[in-house]
């Protein structure tokens, strides 16, 4: 056909042919972007420049006809470049929810960037490259919206959009088919003796083979994709027996699918602080936690992660924290009213789904000022919130993804009830969202800080509230989300695990402990941050839960670089060589269990965060040092990475002061008010885990109101007793000079002896007896 025929093509044909250059530029661009520098991706459409001429003729005159298609915008009220056609807008503005069609266009993919960068010069807005990007624009269903965001509505030709993440810098690509046939190749032949040869350490080989359930609950474990019940239990806890048998690094593999499981201090450093965030992702959690999470905080990917973990910190403020602890005194004060009956009739109370309420009421309000109400109510909401958390429980121990299986969502009971939710969930938030911008005031950080926001002290509104910030895509509402799920019954479960042990443990320590309370919160209406920071006895019993209790009890990694993870305590001394792709399990449950990094791991004893504890045994490890502890808990920093409460390096918990703030003011005013009895056997609480670690049968008891203003009959001594009986001085360090051990074990020991003279003036009653 010769280029003058065009003139009398008909229109169809100009249409495909055009639609076919579009295409093809377009793909060959999004093939190779990445590979290609910047401005280069950006004119991806002009990569083919031998169709230029064609391309012009036909675009003019399809161009002409789309004008004619009529969009009914309100042309004022768009924001940006006037130099985008009507055909290219769409009516609507906010956040919309996950169901709807049309959905912002993702600010950290390629496609974004890309778009910005048109817009960043609109002096390039001309030209056949700009007709061609407009034309792309328009069949890949790309708009603009009323308030100037580009949405994206369901198109045939979706493809000419790239959903790739852009590219900050160097970092390292997703994992892809390539690598995981690479991996599973070196597997199989690592385990017919063949690692040496590839450069791999010999890691032992932990398989899960033997089954020792019924053939019925072996198939019904397949079927419903439960990786509990093929470990036959707990999956943290098999993972301790193989620690016990392999050591602090071993392979967990299900037949071609393996994980490498860390149990050590010093190689838990190196992946979580000493590596950048870019070299390690969460993997399959990321993929497990989408539907719920999207790419909220904990699942985010790298580039993801980088952005809003920068807008995310500034909203965990000092002041925001302060004002916080009026929340958790206001919320814990209501619990405590409610079991005022239940105690007065000697009612038995699940303590641990009390717990659970009352965290879900202060997150709803410290997230987005919404009260769930669930300590005093029921309602469907709150059902919804809680069969999500199931869900993604369930997900996070299954190892079959039967959500993916095609339409599960409407065939799969459990599915469709938890589409149902999602979709309840993604509008109450859309709606709070939406009210929120809707009533936003910009302002930068420094000035957001000192707002007072008397009605509504939410992250959401800080969020809102922040100069610069996306509130155009998902993340916002992701955030949120995860932000819901995160701080709600990981906190819940500290709570649950500490009135658990405490009333299991030496009566002597419990007694301390409320004795500490019930004196520092003397006449005093509500805690403020000095009384928190006084109680220490309380913190350090709320953390010593977490040691035994790590929520969750598994941290997930996937390596996204070839690796070499340092020898730590194995004997594997030149490292452990980690290929790309290599899906990572560090077990907290192990670390804080470990016999070589604790004295007495298994004891439940607060007391111990006050003595350091080294072991040379482990090379590379500096051992747990009191010195080190500056906030609220003794971090992972002052363990060197043997206890890991809230994560460790750049990706650890946000949440972490707000958790340990909420906790101890929730549980000060519980044991200041009452005393509280186990109404079944302690050892039939059990344990069962999703996420987080759960009982198995509830935290039965029975409160017992006391008059909190009598001092509580004292177990005095019971804290400096455990260091001064391991030869410590009464702070739980070594003794300077001799003369004060002589000094301090006599004064100490002769004022014990005191105390426990029958009617001695000032002894413990319970000793009297
Ligand atoms: C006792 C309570 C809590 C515990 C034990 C806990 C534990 C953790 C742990 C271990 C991580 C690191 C996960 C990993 O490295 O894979 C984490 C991350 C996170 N937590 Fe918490 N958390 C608690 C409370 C909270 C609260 C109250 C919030 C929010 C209000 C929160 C928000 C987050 C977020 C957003 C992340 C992801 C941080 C990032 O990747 O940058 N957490 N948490």
């Amino acid at each position: 056909m010769r280029s003058s025929d065009y003139s009398r093509a008909p229109r169809w044909e100009s249409f495909v042919v055009l639609a076919w250059a579009t295409a093809s530029a377009v793909l060959v661009g999004n093939v190779f972007q990445q590979a290609l520098p910047q401005p280069v991706q950006a004119f991806g459409p002009a990569l083919v420049p031998h169709l230029s001429r064609r391309c012009d003729l036909i675009q003019r005159r399809v161009s002409s006809d789309l004008e004619d298609v009529d969009v009914d915008v309100d042309n004022d009220a768009i924001l940006g470049s006037n130099n985008i056609p009507r055909r290219l807008r769409i009516q609507g503005r906010g956040i919309p929810t996950r169901k709807d069609p049309i959905q912002p266009l993702d600010s950290m993919t390629y496609e974004s960037d890309l778009i910005k960068t048109w817009e960043q010069d609109p002096s390039r807005q001309k030209g056949f490259d700009w007709e061609i990007e407009k034309l792309r624009r328009y069949f890949a269903g790309l708009r603009m919206r009323d308030d100037g965001v580009w949405v994206r509505q369901p198109s045939f030709f979706d493809f000419l959009v790239s959903k790739s993440r852009s590219d900050p810098g160097n970092a390292p690509r997703p994992v892809g088919l390539v690598d995981v046939v690479k991996l599973v190749l070196t597997n199989s032949l690592t385990s017919v003796g063949l690692g040496p040869a590839l450069g791999m350490a010999a890691v032992p080989n932990a398989v899960i083979q033997k089954y020792e359930g019924s053939f019925f609950s072996f198939i019904k474990g397949v079927l419903g994709g439960d990786l509990q019940t093929l470990a036959g239990g707990p999956l943290f806890l098999l993972l301790n027996k193989y620690f016990e048998v392999y050591g602090p690094i071993f392979n967990l593999s299900f037949g071609p699918k393996s994980f490498l499981v860390v149990s050590d201090p010093v190689m838990a450093r190196h992946v979580l602080r000493e590596t950048s965030p870019d070299q390690y992702c969460k993997g399959m959690l990321a993929e497990i936690l989408d539907p719920i999470m999207g790419k909220g905080l904990i699942p985010a990917d790298p580039a993801t992660w980088k952005v809003r973990r920068r807008a995310i910190v500034p909203s965990f403020h000092k002041r925001w924290l302060n004002r916080m602890i009026t929340l958790f005194a206001e919320r814990a004060e209501i619990l405590a009213d409610d079991l005022q009956p239940k105690s007065a009739k000697g009612q038995v109370v699940d303590m641990e789904e009390r717990f659970c309420s009352v965290t879900l009421d202060i997150i709803g309000k410290a997230v987005f000022n919404y009260d769930f109400g669930s300590v005093t109510d029921e309602s469907p909401i709150i059902k919804a919130v809680y069969r999500v958390l199931r869900e993604a429980e369930h997900r996070s121990s299954s190892f079959i993804p039967y959500w993916n299986l095609p339409y599960a969502d409407q065939w799969m009971g459990g599915q469709v009830e938890f589409r149902k939710d999602m979709t309840m969930l993604d509008d109450i938030l859309a709606d709070l969202i939406n009210k929120a911008v809707s009533t936003r005031r910009e302002a930068s950080i420094e000035e957001l800080e000192k707002r007072e926001n008397e009605d509504d002290p939410s992250l959401l509104r800080f969020l809102v509230g922040m100069r610069g910030e996306d509130l155009s895509s998902m993340v916002l509402r992701d955030d949120l989300m995860t932000m819901l799920i995160a701080g709600h019954e990981t906190t819940a479960a500290m709570l649950t695990w500490t009135l658990f042990e405490l009333s299991r443990g030496d009566p002597g320590l419990l007694k301390e402990v409320q004795a500490e309370v019930r004196t520092v919160l003397k006449g005093k209406e509500r805690p403020d941050y000095d009384d928190i920071v006084a109680m220490k006895k309380l913190r350090y019993s709320l953390i010593e839960a977490l040691r035994l209790y790590p929520e969750p009890p598994l941290l997930i990694r996937r390596a996204r670089t070839e690796d070499n993870l340092p020898a730590g305590s194995s004997d594997l001394k030149s490292g452990v060589k980690v290929l790309r792709g290599t899906d990572m399990f560090i077990s907290t449950w192990n670390l804080h269990r470990s016999p070589d990094l604790w004295e007495n791991p298994e004891v439940f004893d607060p007391t111990r965060w006050d003595r350091p504890f080294n072991n040379a045994g482990i090379p590379g490890w500096s051992g747990y040092n009191p010195d080190k502890v500056s906030g609220l808990y003794p971090s992972e920093n002052a363990a060197d990475f043997a206890f890991l409460p809230f994560g460790g390096g750049q990706r650890k918990c946000v949440g972490d002061q707000f958790a340990m703030m909420e906790a101890t003011v929730t549980m000060a005013l519980m044991i200041k008010k009452y005393d509280f009895d186990f109404a079944i056997p302690a050892e039939d609480v059990g344990m069962k885990t999703g996420a987080t670690i759960h009982t198995m049968n509830g935290l039965m008891m029975r409160a017992r109101q006391v008059n909190e203003n009598e001092p509580v009959q004292s177990a005095e001594g019971y804290w400096e007793m455990q260091h001064l009986k391991r030869g410590l001085n009464a702070n739980g360090r070594p003794y300077t000079t001799e003369e004060e051990a002589v000094w301090q074990t006599s004064e100490r020991l002769s004022h014990k002896k005191e105390e426990e003279k029958p009617n001695g003036e000032g002894g413990c009653p319970m000793h009297k007896m």
